[in-house]
């Protein structure tokens, strides 16, 4: 039977660059991926202040009067504030017909230069950033965040690699340029009993990697393989890290992409800044050779980012649906 734990996995010996330490990592890396589908990291370099003053500037951002963030509406590029219950997870296999999720987040994407290319002929999901004013200081924070996630995204893929037996430097160039989007969640408290209403309903992620910052406030839960629910502990300094649908594309359905959903039942306010890392939006998404075979054929097409989040978020945002119709109209 699989675990019922969420392992977790010590990066130190391995960012320390010690001995043998990328593939014993490696090994504990494809243990979790295809026992249970999240996983902890510990020592991985990222600066406690770092993450507390992300943290502290998210809280910033939506303690702004509402009309405020409105004015960053979430936009086609998928960049942007989504009010509370802006969405419903309709695509998930988890949950039938639940509630609008009790939450509202602010998207942004890696920076990009006003003449680059992609910027210039409007490419979807290639926009600029939109930022709030009268909030000095948040941009700078944000991005610097994100910089500092995509660095461990790039050492990570190294152990991805590992893990599925393939030379190490195999998602290196995939991953140059690679497309990333950081959430920034706010969760109010939850009351009583929630039959379908959540925070943010059951789902599993479009990334091949989540990094979800270490948290002060719990409310995430995972089901395991067995189909139990199970609460993620919460481990001081350490990252949630899971694989979503653009992973068991990559491996062929070897490594898992696991439901989780979040409810605060706090008492107070829940942030949460889930980091979603992909390839490089042009990168052909199929499974690795390592996971097909004269018996094991490609379960799926080959699939490109844009198409498939295009596909995905038709049917996941009802704001962003809202748009669709303005734009079409
Ligand atoms: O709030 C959390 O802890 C999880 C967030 C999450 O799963 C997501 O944003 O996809
Ligand atoms: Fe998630």
């Amino acid at each position: 039977m699989a675990t019922e734990t969420i392992p977790v996995i010590d990066l130190g010996p391995y960012l320390a660059g010690e001995p043998g330490a990328l593939d014993r990592t490696a090994k504990e890396l494809r243990f979790a991926l295809t026992e249970i589908g999240f996983y902890f990291i510990v020592n991985h370099g990222v600066p406690r202040e770092k993450i507390q003053a992300t943290f502290a500037e998210v809280k910033r951002f939506h303690a702004q009067p509402v009309e405020k963030k409105l004015d960053l509406k979430i936009d086609l590029h998928s960049t942007g504030y989504m009010p509370m219950r802006g969405n419903t997870l309709r695509t998930s296999t988890v949950q039938a017909g639940t509630k609008p999720n009790l939450n509202e987040a602010f998207f942004v994407k890696r920076e990009m230069a006003a003449d680059h290319p992609d910027v210039l002929a409007n490419r979807r999901f290639r926009g600029r950033n939109r930022w709030p004013d009268g909030l000095p200081g948040f941009r700078e924070t944000v991005v610097d965040y994100c910089n500092t996630m995509e660095a461990l995204v790039l050492k990570m893929v190294r152990l991805y690699a590992r893990a599925l037996d393939l030379p190490a430097t195999y998602f290196d160039a995939p991953f140059e340029d690679c497309q990333y989007s950081l959430r920034m969640t706010h969760y109010p408290h939850q009351d009583g009993p929630v039959e379908d209403e959540f925070g943010l309903a059951p789902h599993t992620d479009t990334s091949f990697l989540t990094l979800l910052a270490p948290n002060d406030v719990p409310g995430l839960s995972i089901r395991t393989q067995s189909g139990k629910w199970i609460d993620a502990p919460a481990i001081p300094d350490a990252y949630v890290v899971n694989g979503g649908q653009m992973l068991q594309r990559w491996t062929n359905d070897v490594f898992l992409a696991t439901p989780h959903r979040a409810i605060n039942r706090s008492g107070g306010e829940r942030y949460a800044i889930p980091f979603f890392a992909d390839s490089n939006i042009d990168w052909p998404v199929a499974a690795v050779p390592t996971t097909v075979g004269p018996d094991n054929p490609p379960k799926y097409p080959t699939t490109y980012y844009s198409d498939y989040m295009v596909w995905y978020q038709k049917r996941n945002y009802d704001v962003l649906n809202d748009a669709n119709r303005q734009a079409a109209e």
